[in-house]
């Protein structure tokens, strides 16, 4: 393993001071409850460990992991929610976390330490909390703060009963952020300092951090309601420079203002907007030096504006845009910081220290040592916590891996070895080259028969015999479907029953036999069920699978899985992302057993179900010897052989789920086409296979997908379902004119809050389906799966949009025979 830098017991002193308090609460009283105590701290006496340190180059990680090793967040987050533990004791488990991150960080041999990036729930409703930004129903509640934020974050039942804001993917990510909602000539007005309180929490432990604030061209720009968002910009600076003041005048020197939005295509206006906020910010904050931040992608056409702002520094992702360095020092400033991105916060392999030496050692020689700061990527949220947990991986693979910690350690290592030269770190660069060497020519990585048959892929397998036209009178003479017709997306409840079931098995406490008896009798019910309040497309219910990429990860050859891997998805939400290391194969079928099962105990058609290429990909950590292409045709042809196997099982509908599809798109508009062009192929060529009376269902959620609208037509699935009921169908304005050629169940049944909907509801979004869809191409069902859900709210309303169905039956005769 990469050898960290300290001993991790070894601390910074923890450090009070005599004097006069700084009048502002602990963060999360101050923002969470009315309680306002002081800190007792003295904001002359900054304290502790030193952001400067001779023995290393500055290094950063712009943001960790916030769960803690054992997912302590979630615990501590699903405890409160259930009334069985207190604001309070919910408050200080969040507080141990962050200080356990910060010495973490410390005891690695980071020395620019972030505060601010932690978050209960999600940072950016954090930053909206922050400028004022709560919907009128919300506002008018006047409930208490922490009560507020999991309103906003979670919906409330009871009254007053309010929606959850919006939730979509966080840049192309799977961590998801809650949408700040603008209202028309929306205001802001400070709130709480989160981000002061923490740095004041974080001093009075004896830390020296660099506070975290998302900027505010990217806040703007990441929310809905205003058609021109920029236009609020004048009125959102003033909340800024209030923020940013609070945080001078309590000792920070250096913040680090992210602004991802800068990897994204920009206008002039938006250009206009970086050059007028940052201008105003230089000039009312004089002596605070800002690191603008960009990740995720190329600078590209916004690079000149970026170097021309009034910022003390820039950084830059070179994991993912490592050209982009020659560019900058050409054009950067004298007197410019460069933040550079270099140790990857998107992925878990182990970096090449030595090749990255061969690449900085120039650009320190060029700029001075004093110029740089040595980062990851992007924050470090986006990859698990720590590899050292993980005690049953093949030690080879383990040897090429590095999770949050680890991506510390070299840091510190590329730190030390700038600052001191290579010999200081010669240990560490040897047993890195080892293991890189080892990784390379590895027969565990190569599988040649899997690599014969991507080659003798040709352009039919990716096509059904029939267009769907002809297809669409064989299925319906096949499934004898209802108009609108009902189904659901695949899982139904995860109960505590269920997983706990699923633990002790994994442990061993459980037989083969007697787990499978009882994913079986839960099966058998929610068969049952289903047939009983007439859905007519049922499922069997994904009671055998921990996650929808992770249960495919575990029996696929070339895929390798952890047992603390997790990532953050959405607020107490984590998956543990499989690792491809590998060929992929299929060496056995997956599923057959629990669809075959499922339609054994009914007349009704049974969906089988499957993790699609394109979100197996995107879900995964990828391998980074091959393109992602490569990778996602090999996935592909694996899942094919699954679905022709469903489909020789008696299995007459196939859904392949692609929720990641819209994810996995380029953030640059230059390079989508070439992304959905192989990304349609490969969904393709896993439905490509079957016969035209087997109807190919998929799924997608989490997103908007309007822009792309004509690629997933192009998919040619049979049916789609598809989220939409947040934004209240917003995605059909896409279809005037009925756009989208094949059949589509927009969802009417928000799973991601508590809410239940009533069948009014549903109905009133399932008429306003109808304004831009032909009823025969109407399905309806929720919009994602039923897991995270309990069934005291999937039973009534699923009940509910049956209902809501069969009403619609009867005042319309559509033509579906
Ligand atoms: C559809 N979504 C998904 C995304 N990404 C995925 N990889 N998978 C997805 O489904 N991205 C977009 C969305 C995000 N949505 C979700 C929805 C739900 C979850 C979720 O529920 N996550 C679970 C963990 C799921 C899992 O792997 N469960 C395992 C392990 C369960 C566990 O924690 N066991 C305990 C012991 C048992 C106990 O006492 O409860 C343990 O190991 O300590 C399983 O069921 O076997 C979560 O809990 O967060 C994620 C994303
Ligand atoms: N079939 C999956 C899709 C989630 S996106 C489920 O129902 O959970
Ligand atoms: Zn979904």
């Amino acid at each position: 393993m990469i050898a960290s830098t300290r001993k991790s017991g070894d601390l910074p002193r923890r450090h009070t001071f005599p004097g006069r308090g700084v009048p502002v609460g602990c963060w999360q009283r101050g923002l969470y409850s009315s309680c306002s105590r002081p800190l007792g701290l003295c904001p002359k006496h900054a304290i502790g460990v030193s952001m400067n340190d001779s023995t290393s180059l500055p290094t950063a990680t712009l943001g960790v992991p916030r769960m803690g090793p054992r997912r302590e967040l979630k615990q501590a987050l699903e405890r409160h929610w259930t009334g069985a533990s207190s604001d309070a004791e919910l408050l200080d488990a969040a507080a141990a976390l962050r200080a356990a991150h910060w010495a973490r960080q410390h005891a690695q041999g980071i020395t620019r330490i972030p505060v601010g990036d932690f978050s209960l729930y999600d940072h950016v409703l954090d930053l909206s909390m922050m400028v004022g930004v709560l919907p009128t129903a919300h506002a008018a509640a006047e409930l208490p703060p922490l009560e507020t934020y999991f309103a906003l974050a979670r919906g409330r039942q009871g009254r007053p009963g309010l929606p959850a804001l919006e939730m979509t993917k966080w840049f192309d990510t799977n961590y998801h952020y809650l949408v700040p909602e603008f209202a028309p000539g929306q205001s802001f007005k400070p709130g709480p300092n989160k981000v002061l309180a923490e740095f004041l929490e974080a001093r009075a432990l004896g830390y020296r951090t660099r506070p975290v604030l998302l900027g505010p061209v990217t806040y703007l720009k990441l929310g809905k309601g205003e058609s021109d968002p920029l236009r609020l910009l004048d009125g959102l600076l003033p909340v800024y420079v209030h923020l940013l003041r609070q945080l001078a005048e309590a000792g920070a020197d250096e913040v680090q203002i992210d602004e991802p939005w800068l990897v994204m295509d920009a206008d002039e206006a938006t250009q206009q907007a970086y050059v007028s906020a940052y201008g105003r910010l230089a000039r009312e904050l004089p002596g605070l030096e800002l690191m603008l931040t960009t990740y995720f992608g190329e600078l590209g056409d916004n690079l000149e504006t970026a170097l021309a702002l009034p910022v003390s520094g820039l950084h830059l992702d070179l994991s993912r845009a490592p050209h982009q360095l020659d560019q900058v020092l050409r054009h950067a400033r004298p007197d410019h910081k460069l933040s550079l991105g270099v140790i990857d916060g998107r992925n878990v392999w182990r970096a090449d220290l030595s090749g990255l030496l061969d690449r900085l050692e120039p650009v320190r020689d060029r700029l001075g040592p004093e110029r740089l700061v040595i980062a990851s990527s992007c924050s470090l949220l986006h990859v698990p916590t720590d590899l050292d947990l993980e005690t049953d991986l093949d030690p080879d693979l383990k040897g090429w891996l590095a999770f949050a910690v680890q991506k510390m350690g070299e840091l510190a290592i590329l730190g030390r070895g700038l600052a001191l030269g290579r010999e200081a770190v010669r240990a560490e660069l040897a047993e890195t080259d080892k293991a890189l060497a080892g990784r390379q020519s590895s027969a565990k990585v190569n599988d040649p028969s899997v690599a014969s048959r991507v080659s003798g892929l040709d352009a039919t397998m990716a096509e059904r015999r029939s267009p769907y036209a002809a297809r669409r009178q064989l299925q319906r003479a096949a499934l004898r479907l209802p108009p609108f017709p009902t189904t659901t997306i695949g899982s139904f409840p995860q109960t505590a029953e269920l997983r706990q079931a699923r633990a002790r098995h994994a442990k061993g406490a459980m037989t083969d036999a007697d787990y499978a008896d009882f994913l079986e009798a839960m099966t058998v019910e929610a068969v049952r069920w289903q047939e009983e309040i007439g859905i007519d497309v049922l499922v069997h219910g994904e009671f055998e699978r921990n996650d929808m990429v992770q249960y495919f990860g575990e029996r696929l050859q070339g895929y390798a899985f952890t047992a603390h891997g997790w990532v953050q998805s959405y607020g107490s939400r984590y998956v543990r992302p499989p690792v491809i290391f590998g060929d992929v194969g299929r060496p056995e079928p997956m599923t057959v057993r629990w669809s075959s099962f499922a339609q054994s105990l009914t007349t009704k058609p049974v969906k089988g179900m499957l993790t699609g290429p394109v979100t197996m990909l995107q879900w995964s950590f990828v391998r980074d010897d091959l393109p992602r292409q490569a990778v996602c045709r090999q996935i592909a042809l694996a899942l094919r052989d699954e679905v022709l196997d469903l489909e020789a099982a008696g299995i007459g509908c196939i859904q392949i789920d692609e929720p990641a599809f819209r994810e996995g798109l380029p953030l640059r508009r230059k390079d989508w086409a070439d992304y959905l062009a192989w990304a349609v192929q490969c969904f393709k060529i896993a439905a490509g296979g079957v016969a035209d009376k087997t109807q190919i269902h998929t799924h997608m959620c989490y997103a908007e997908f309007n822009d792309i609208i004509d690629s997933i037509a192009a998919m040619d699935a049979d049916v789609i379902s598809i989220e939409t009921s947040r934004s209240r169908m917003e995605l059909l304005d896409a279809f005037v004119g009925y756009r989208y050629p094949n059949e589509i169940g927009p969802g009417v049944y928000d799973i991601h809050s508590p809410r239940v909907p009533d069948a009014d509801e549903i109905r009133t979004l399932l008429d306003k389906a109808l304004s831009n869809l032909a009823p025969e191409q109407l399905w309806v069902n929720p919009d994602c799966g039923l897991k995270t859900r309990g069934w005291a709210e999937v039973r009534p309303a699923l009940l509910n949009m049956v209902a809501a169905a069969k009403a619609l039956r009867l005042a319309s005769v559509p033509n579906r025979a």
